[in-house]
C-alpha cells in the first residue's frame, strides 16, 4: 500500500522552541568548560589548599558531571510528539484488527493483593476491542490458589462488567477505580444508579469472597469440591517448588464464553509455570517467555501486550492507539513495540520519594523518540510478537498468517510449554523472548530489539494509558532505584553494552540516551566526593572554589544557576510543583549517595562471581501507618538499612561541618570564614537544607522515624569517615616544635581553663653525630603554673602523655639533655578544652549538637597530634634503621596486604549484611 493514496494513521510533530533552547544549552556548556580550565589551570601548590589529591578529586568529579550532562543533553536535542488517528484505523481494519495478547504478571499475593490483581485483569478485558480477538492471561509467579480464585470470581464478574462498561462507556474500566472515580458519582446522578448499583453489589460480593478467602489464607473446602482445578494445587510444596498450574477459564473455542448479554468474552488463562528449586527461574523474564510459548499455542495474538499487575488500563482505546502505529501503511513495518508512560495513581502532590518519573516520561522519552527509538520499560508497552521472540523485522503484512497456528492445545502439552526444562539447550532468554540475567530485562531486551534493526514509539497520550502504584516509602524507593541501576549498569557490562555494541546499530545520539540510564549508578562515587569532602574542607578552612570577587566565579554562578532554573522550569513544565521538584533534588542525592553506590559494589561483587542479582518485587500495600504518613509526605524511614546508616551519615557529617565552621568563625572572631569560601559554605548548606527531613527523622516520636540503631551506626562510621578524612586532609598541616637541644631548654604553654586536658609529646630525632647514636633519651619536667611539678620523665627518646591541668595559666615543659651531643627534638603541645563546655557551660545553648560537634573537633585535634608523634616517631625510626630498613619495607608491604584483605573481607562481609538487611521480600 502506500503511495498517492495514503493517508497515515498516526502523525509525529517537533516540539517547539528546539533552536532557543539549543543556545542555551551551549552557553552552559561553555560555562561547564571554563570551569574545567579553572580547576586545571589553578591546581594549588602551597599546602594551606591541603593534599594535592583533593584539588584533583574536584577536578575528576566535575570531569564526569560535566560529561554526564553532555549526555543528558542528548535526550533533550530533539522532542517529537505522536497522535494517532483511531477513526482511520477503524474505517480501514475493522475486520482485519490483529489477535492482541495481554500478559499480567504478579509474583506475591503478600505484596500485590489479588483483587488488585484481578482489577487490573479486569480493566484489560474490557477494552473497546473485538473480545474474540483479544486474550488475558495471568501469570503467577507465587502459583497462588487465592490469585486463582480471585481470577475464577473475576471471570464470572466480568460477564457483567464487560456489557456494563460498554453500555455506560465507563472509563477508567478497573472495577475498583472506577467506583472511586468521579465518573461513577457521574453515573449514579445520571438516574442509571439502578444498574450501577446492582454491579457494585456484585463487585462488593466478589470482593468480600475473595478478601475472606485472603485473610484465611486458604480456600474453603466447598469451593475447592466445586471447582476441579483445584486439585492441581496438590502437589504444591512452596512458591519455589511446584508443578504447572494451568487453567483456561474463558475459553473462546466453548459455547459457555458468553457474557451476560450473550456476547463473546476475551479468553482468560491462568498461569503458574511450573517452579523447581534446582531451576533458576529469571524471574519477570522467565514469566513472560512461559507466557509467550503458552500464549502462541492458545491464541497467538500478534501483538503482545504486557502490564505489571499493578498496571491498570485506564484508557479503553490504548490497544488501538497502539495499532495506529503498527498498521501504518508506509511507517508501520519497522515499528517492532509502542511504549506507553509508566503513570500513577498514588503519588501526593508533591511527592517526596519523587517516584512518578515525571520529567522522564515527559521530556526524556519524547527526546528518545526523536532520536530512533526508546527504551521498554516493562509495563504499558505493546510489542510485535515476532520480534519479541527473536525474528529480524519484516513487513507487518507478510505474516498476517500466523495467528491460525493457535487454538490447537491439548492440556498436558502446554503445560509442558510452561515447564522448567523446557528451555533447557534452547535460545530462551538468549535470543528468544526476553534477556536473562539483568535486574532489568525489559530495558535489555528492548536494546536487543533495537539492535535488530526494530523501531520503537513512545506514545503519550493525554489521558493516561495505564496507572500503576509507586513505592510508599523511601526504603523502597531506594531498593527499586537500586534495581534498576544496577541493572542499568550491568547492561553496560554485558555484551549487550550501548557503549560499544551500539556503535555503528544505533544513532551516536540514541547511544548517549541509553548512555544516560546505564551510567546512573556510577554517578555515586563524584556525587559523595562532592557531597563529602568540600564541606570537610570548609571545615579545615581549604577554599576550593573561587571567591566571589573572582572572574572565574562566573562560570560557576551561571552553570549552577542556569542548570538548576532550568531543571526547576522542565519540571514544572513536567506538570510538577515547586516544592515536589525540590525533593526530586533530594531524591536525586539521595538515590547517588545509597541505592547507586550499591549498585555499584553489587555490581562489582558480582563481576567477581561472588553472587547473582535478586529481583526484589516493590510492595503495592502500605500499613496504616504508613499510607496515612505517606499522604501527609512524611518522609518514612521506620526500618534499618545500610542505606539510611549512609545517608545519615552524610547528613550529620555536613551538619557538623557546617556547625563547626561556623563556631571557629564566632572564636576567631570574624565571618571571614564564609566569606572567603561561599560557594563551598553555600553547598555545604544547602546539603543541609535537603537532609532536614533526615534531622527530622531522627528527632521525630512516630513508628517512620529513623532508628535509633541507624543513628548510632551513622555515628561510628560518620566520625570515623571525619576523622580518616581529616588525617589524610591534613596530612600536610601537622605542626609542632623541632628543635636542637644541647643542655637545657624550656617551653612554656598557657592553658587558658582549668580542667582542660593537655596532650603532649615529644621524640628525640637524631642526635647530632652520625657514627654514634644515642639511646639515653632526655629528661623532660612539667611544671605548673605555681611552679608545682605536674609530670616527670628520665631518659626517655620519644613519650606521648596527657594530664589534666587543675590550674590554669602557665605551664612549662623543660627538657635536659644529659648526653655529650646535640640531639633534635621533635615536641608538640595541644590543649582540649572542650571538657570545658561539660562543665561550666550549662548554658541551654549548648545542646547535644555542639557537644557532639565539640566532641569531634576534638577527636580531630587528637589524631592530629596523634599523626603528629607518629611521624616524628616514623622518623626517628627511618633514621635509626637506615642501614636495615629492607624490613620496615617489608613490614609495610605485609601491612598494606594485610589491609587489601580486610577490605575484601569488609566488602563480603557488607555484601552479606546488605543481603540480609534488603531480603525482605524476594522471591
Ligand atoms: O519473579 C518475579 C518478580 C517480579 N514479577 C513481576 O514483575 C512486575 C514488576 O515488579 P515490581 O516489583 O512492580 O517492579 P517495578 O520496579 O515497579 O517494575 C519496573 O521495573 C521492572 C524491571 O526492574 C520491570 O520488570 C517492570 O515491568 C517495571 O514496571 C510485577 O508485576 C511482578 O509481579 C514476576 O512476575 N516474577
Ligand atoms: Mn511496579
Amino acid at each position: 500500500m502506500g503511495g498517492e493514496g495514503y493517508i497515515p494513521l498516526f502523525e509525529t510533530t517537533r516540539g517547539r522552541g528546539t533552536v532557543v533552547y539549543r543556545v542555551f544549552t551551549s552557553t552552559i556548556f561553555l560555562g561547564i568548560c571554563m570551569i574545567w580550565a579553572y580547576r586545571v589551570s589553578h591546581v594549588p601548590s602551597e599546602p594551606e589548599h591541603g593534599p594535592i589529591w583533593v584539588w584533583f578529586g574536584l577536578l575528576a568529579a566535575e570531569l564526569w558531571f560535566g560529561l554526564y550532562w553532555v549526555l543528558t543533553q542528548a535526550c533533550r536535542w530533539s522532542l517529537i510528539y505522536r497522535r494517532t488517528f483511531k477513526d482511520r484505523l477503524s474505517r480501514r481494519y475493522e475486520k482485519d484488527l490483529p489477535g492482541v495478547d495481554i500478559f499480567v504478571c504478579t509474583a506475591d499475593p503478600a505484596i500485590e493483593p489479588p483483587m488488585m490483581v484481578i482489577n487490573t485483569v479486569l480493566s484489560a478485558m474490557a477494552y473497546d476491542y473485538p473480545p474474540e480477538k483479544m486474550s488475558i492471561y495471568l501469570s503467577d509467579d507465587a502459583g497462588s490458589d487465592i490469585t486463582y480464585y480471585a481470577l475464577l470470581e473475576a471471570s464470572q464478574f466480568a460477564k457483567h462488567w464487560i456489557p456494563f462498561c460498554r453500555k455506560f462507556v465507563v472509563e477508567p474500566r478497573s472495577p475498583a477505580a472506577f467506583f472511586r472515580s468521579p465518573s461513577s458519582d457521574q453515573l449514579c446522578a445520571d438516574s442509571e444508579n439502578e444498574e450501577l448499583s446492582a454491579i457494585k453489589k456484585l463487585y462488593e460480593d466478589m470482593k468480600n469472597s475473595i478478601e475472606t478467602a485472603h485473610e484465611l489464607g486458604r480456600i474453603s473446602e466447598d469451593i475447592c469440591s466445586k471447582h476441579k482445578e483445584f486439585s492441581q494445587w496438590d502437589s504444591y510444596s512452596s512458591r519455589r517448588d511446584h508443578d504447572t498450574f494451568l487453567e483456561i477459564l474463558i475459553d473462546r473455542t466453548t459455547r459457555k464464553a458468553m457474557d451476560a448479554e450473550g456476547n463473546a468474552l476475551p479468553t482468560l488463562v491462568y498461569m503458574a509455570r511450573e517452579k523447581r528449586p534446582q531451576y533458576f527461574h529469571n524471574f519477570k523474564a522467565g514469566a513472560m517467555n512461559a507466557l509467550i510459548r503458552v500464549s502462541s499455542a492458545i491464541s497467538n495474538g500478534r501483538i503482545i501486550l504486557n502490564v505489571d499487575c499493578d498496571m491498570y488500563s485506564n484508557n479503553s482505546e490504548s490497544i488501538k492507539d497502539a495499532l495506529c502505529f503498527f498498521m501504518d501503511e508506509e511507517r508501520g513495518d519497522e515499528i517492532a513495540y509502542v511504549q506507553f508512560p509508566q503513570s500513577f495513581e498514588n503519588v501526593t502532590r508533591n511527592e517526596q520519594y519523587s517516584s512518578s518519573l515525571r520529567v522522564i516520561s515527559e521530556v526524556e522519552f519524547h527526546g528518545l523518540d526523536g532520536q530512533g527509538g526508546v527504551l521498554y520499560i516493562g509495563s504499558g508497552c505493546f510489542h510485535r510478537r515476532d520480534i519479541l521472540c527473536g525474528k529480524k523485522i519484516s513487513r507487518w503484512s507478510e505474516n498476517s498468517g500466523i495467528e491460525q497456528n493457535g487454538g490447537i492445545y491439548k492440556p498436558e502439552e502446554l503445560k509442558k510449554l510452561a515447564s522448567c526444562s523446557y528451555e533447557e539447550n534452547t535460545e530462551w532468554g538468549r535470543e528468544m523472548g526476553l534477556k536473562y540475567g539483568c535486574p532489568v530485562e525489559d530495558v535489555i531486551t528492548g536494546l536487543s530489539i533495537q539492535y535488530r534493526g526494530g523501531r520503537s514509539v513512545y506514545f503519550n497520550p493525554k489521558r493516561n494509558a495505564f496507572l500503576g502504584i509507586v513505592p510508599t516509602t523511601l526504603l523502597q524507593s531506594l531498593v527499586q532505584h537500586k534495581r534498576w541501576s544496577e541493572g542499568d549498569l550491568q547492561i553496560l557490562l554485558s555484551r549487550y553494552s550501548p557503549a560499544w555494541h551500539g556503535l555503528g546499530r544505533m544513532s551516536p545520539g540514541l547511544t548517549m540516551c541509553y548512555l544516560t540510564y546505564c551510567l546512573w549508578a556510577p554517578n555515586c562515587l563524584p556525587t559523595l566526593y562532592y557531597t563529602i569532602i568540600p564541606s570537610l574542607c570548609l571545615l579545615k578552612g581549604i577554599s576550593l572554589f573561587p571567591e566571589v570577587t573572582s572572574p572565574w566565579f562566573i562560570p560557576f554562578g551561571y552553570v549552577i544557576f542556569s542548570k538548576y532554573a532550568y531543571s526547576l522550569a522542565e519540571y514544572l513544565w513536567s506538570g510538577g510543583t515547586v516544592l515536589g521538584w525540590w525533593n526530586d533534588q533530594r531524591m536525586w542525592l539521595y538515590k547517588r549517595t545509597s541505592s547507586y553506590l550499591f549498585a555499584v559494589i553489587d555490581t562489582v561483587v558480582k563481576l567477581l562471581g561472588f553472587s547473582e542479582t535478586a529481583f526484589v518485587i516493590t510492595s503495592k500495600v502500605a500499613e496504616e501507618g504508613v499510607a496515612r504518613r505517606y499522604e501527609k509526605e512524611m518522609m518514612e524511614f521506620g526500618a534499618t538499612s545500610p542505606m539510611f546508616t549512609i545517608l545519615t551519615t552524610l547528613a550529620l557529617l555536613n551538619l557538623v561541618c557546617f556547625l563547626g565552621t561556623a563556631v571557629k568563625g564566632l572564636v576567631s572572631g570574624g565571618a571571614g570564614f564564609f566569606g572567603s569560601m561561599s560557594l563551598q559554605a553555600m553547598l555545604c548548606a544547602v546539603l543541609i537544607l535537603i537532609n532536614v527531613p533526615i534531622y527530622h527523622g531522627i528527632l521525630r516520636k512516630d513508628e517512620g522515624k529513623m532508628p535509633i540503631s541507624t543513628t548510632m551506626d551513622s555515628q561510628a562510621p560518620g566520625y570515623m569517615l571525619t576523622v580518616v578524612l581529616g588525617l589524610f586532609l591534613s596530612l600536610h598541616a601537622v605542626s609542632g616544635i623541632r628543635f636542637m637541644i644541647d643542655r637545657e631548654e624550656c617551653f612554656s604553654h598557657d592553658v587558658q581553663y582549668e580542667g582542660d586536658t593537655v596532650h603532649a609529646s615529644f621524640v628525640v630525632i637524631k642526635s647530632d653525630s652520625s657514627w654514634h647514636y644515642s639511646q639515653e633519651g632526655v629528661d623532660l619536667v612539667v611544671k605548673g603554673p605555681s611552679g608545682e611539678q605536674i609530670q616527670d620523665f628520665h631518659d626517655k627518646i620519644s613519650e606521648k602523655f596527657e594530664f589534666v591541668a587543675h590550674h590554669k595559666g602557665v605551664h612549662r615543659f623543660c627538657f635536659t639533655n644529659k648526653s655529650p651531643y646535640h640531639e633534635t627534638i621533635d615536641f608538640d603541645v595541644h590543649v582540649g578544652h572542650f571538657t570545658f563546655y561539660d562543665q561550666h557551660a550549662k548554658d541551654e545553648h549548648f545542646n547535644p549538637l555542639l557537644e557532639q560537634i565539640g566532641k569531634l573537633e576534638e577527636a580531630l585535634y587528637n589524631i592530629q597530634f596523634e599523626q603528629h608523634w607518629l611521624e616524628a616517631e616514623t622518623e626517628r625510626q627511618a633514621i635509626v634503621n637506615d642501614a636495615m630498613s629492607r624490613r620496615a619495607v617489608h613490614k609495610a608491604f605485609f601491612e598494606s596486604a594485610a589491609l587489601i584483605g580486610a577490605s575484601v573481607l569488609q566488602v563480603y562481609l557488607l555484601r552479606r549484611l546488605f543481603e540480609r538487611k534488603l531480603g525482605i521480600s524476594r522471591v
